[in-house]
């Protein structure tokens, strides 16, 4: 049960700056501005920030959506960055350290960085907050990450959604979320970052695998059971590397699966789709207009897994299907083992033994929030 943290206070029109224009870094502009703070978006592309800053819309990433009038934009990283106390950043993960090396003499002393990217950086295995922690004169409890179900397509819609916000400090995480929040926009709170990252960066992988079946051609029941051990397969690894194994049962684990397992917005989903149609994956990344975490996370992942002895069959099926050594007819779950032998159902119950946490606790949580409309706790 999280406690109850000391409701942190945020003023109206808090000054923050998110740094991407991209879908999400848009998106979530929008989301702040929407929710009453002082938003300046940084755009790398100065045509892009100009039309932001003057139309109010980004044509490239969200086509068709009105922007904030109060939203601004900037392609100086200075300017978007004079004053903000609170700094998200929404870049290709594998771009991170080079941004946060530009950004960190821009950064105010006690700004507090907010990850909104789901990848590892593929040359250290690290999380985005591990990149952060290591490149910024920061302490982790300045740190929160921001996971859950978010296509941003349909939250720039004003669709409703949640997310939770994660930091080991409750009050960060508490002041994040005041501002991450708005009528069609919920952020719940934890203090399992760990959980919350892997549940975002791992959902990606799971996703690939679901467009590739899709790809193929099979159907629900061969999606349903690639999602469902797939679950059990997050859980394992996240909980081997520290997490609570409730976490991904939440927003950023089972909520963020089925939204990108079962939307065609879902560029991982996309390429998994490619992949399954035969494309191999040099064109699959040429046809991505957008960023597709998932391809470039698959090998960080199963490198992390094998450190800790967690076998993940599914991962490692997108490996070979990426390699081009696995025809993708044959990722399919009854396929995930090469025994002979029928094997134990490993559920949410053996992740919760195995994890020593009350998962199921968690799971009849959520359940009860969504009878009761979400009027539980802000723990998520
Ligand atoms: N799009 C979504 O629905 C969504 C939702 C939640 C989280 N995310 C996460 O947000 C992060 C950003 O993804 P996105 O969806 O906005 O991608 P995107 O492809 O839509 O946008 C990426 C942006 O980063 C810019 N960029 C590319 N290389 C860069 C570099 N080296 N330095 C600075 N900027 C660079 C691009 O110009 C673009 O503006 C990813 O980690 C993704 O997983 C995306
Ligand atoms: O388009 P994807 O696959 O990167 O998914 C977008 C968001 O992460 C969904 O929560």
């Amino acid at each position: 049960m999280t406690p109850r943290a000391k409701t942190a206070t945020v003023r109206p029109g808090t000054r923050v700056a998110v740094l991407g224009a991209g879908s999400w870094g848009t998106t979530f502009a929008k989301i702040l501005a929407d929710g009453g703070a002082d938003v300046v978006l940084w755009a790398r592309r100065p045509e892009l920030a100009r039309e932001i800053q003057e139309a109010k819309r980004n044509s490239d990433y969200l086509p068709g959506i009105n922007l904030p009038i109060s939203l601004r934009a900037t392609a100086r990283l200075d300017l978007a960055l004079a004053g903000a106390e609170q700094v998200f950043v929404s870049v290709p993960s594998q771009s991170l350290r080079e941004n946060l090396i530009a950004a960190e003499p821009h950064l105010g002393a006690n700004a507090i960085i907010v990850s909104l990217m789901k990848g590892v950086e593929r040359s250290s295995g690290l999380r985005m907050s591990e990149v952060i922690e290591q490149v910024l004169p920061i302490s982790p409890d300045n740190i929160a990450a921001i996971s859950g179900p978010n296509l941003a397509l349909e939250i720039a819609k004003q669709q409703p959604t949640a997310a939770v916000v994660s930091s080991t400090s409750l009050e960060t995480a508490q002041a994040v979320a005041l501002l991450a929040r708005n009528d069609y926009f919920r952020s719940f709170v934890n203090t399992d970052v760990i959980g919350t990252e892997f549940g975002g960066v791992l959902k990606n992988l799971i996703a690939v695998a679901i467009g590739i079946v899709d790809g193929v051609g099979y159907g629900e029941n061969t999606k349903a059971s690639i999602i469902t051990r797939g679950l059990v397969e997050m859980t394992d690894f996240a909980v081997a590397y520290g997490a609570h194994p409730e976490t991904l049962a939440g927003l950023a684990g089972l909520g963020d699966l089925i939204a990108t397992c079962q939307s065609p917005l879902s560029r991982n989903n996309t390429a998994g789709r490619l992949l399954g149609q035969g494309y191999s994956q040099s064109d699959v990344v040429k046809q991505m207009q957008q960023t597709t975490e998932g391809l470039a996370s698959v090998g960080p992942i199963l490198e992390l897994a094998k450190a800790k002895g967690v076998e993940m069959p599914i991962v490692e099926q997108v490996r070979q299907v990426l390699a081009g050594t696995l025809n993708p007819r044959d990722i399919a779950p009854h396929l995930t083992t090469d025994s002979d032998e029928p094997q134990g159902e490993r559920t949410l119950d053996d992740a919760q033994a195995h994890g020593g946490a009350a998962l199921w606790g968690s799971v009849k949580r959520a359940f009860d929030q969504l009878r009761n409309s979400g009027r539980g706790s802000l723990g998520d």
